[in-house]
C-alpha cells in the first residue's frame, strides 16, 4: 500500500496551495501509472482502467465514487464498455493539490481489488 493513499485530504478552498513542480515529481513516484496532462490550461492526473465488460467498469466507477464522497474530493469519471477514465484535479484552485495525488493512490488500491482486463 502506498503511503500517499494513507494520508488525509484537506478541505480544498480557492486559497489552498497548488502542488509545486517538486511536489508533483515526488508524489508521482507513488502513482507511476497516472499521466500528468494539461487540459484547458489545468494540470490534471489521468488514468484509464480496463475491465472485461460494462458491468465491471460500472462497479469500479461506483467504488471510486464512494472513496470520493468519503474524502469530499471528486474526480471526473468516464465509464465506457470495459473501460473507465479517471481524472483528478482540484476545481477550487484549477490545478493539482496534494488531495489529487492521495485520491489517485486510493483509486489504484480500489483497482487492485477488482478483476481487470489489463
Ligand atoms: C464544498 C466541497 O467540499 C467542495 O466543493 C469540494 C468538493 N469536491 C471537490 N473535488 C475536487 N476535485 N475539487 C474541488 O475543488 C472540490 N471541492
Amino acid at each position: 500500500m502506498s503511503q500517499l493513499s494513507e494520508q488525509s485530504c484537506e478541505a480544498c478552498s480557492a486559497d489552498a496551495p497548488k502542488a509545486t513542480r517538486e511536489q508533483i515529481e515526488a508524489f508521482r513516484r507513488d502513482i507511476p501509472d497516472w499521466q500528468l496532462i494539461e487540459r484547458d490550461g489545468i494540470m490534471q492526473l489521468e488514468r484509464v482502467f480496463t475491465f472485461r465488460n460494462f458491468k465491471q467498469a460500472l462497479a469500479f466507477t461506483n467504488q471510486v465514487g464512494d472513496i470520493a464522497e468519503e474524502a469530499g474530493h471528486h474526480p471526473a469519471l468516464l465509464t465506457e464498455w470495459g473501460k473507465v477514465t479517471v481524472t483528478w484535479w482540484s476545481h477550487a484552485i484549477k490545478s493539482l493539490h496534494k488531495n489529487d495525488f492521495i485520491l489517485a493512490a486510493r483509486t489504484d488500491e480500489v483497482a487492485e481489488s477488482n478483476v481487470r482486463a489489463d
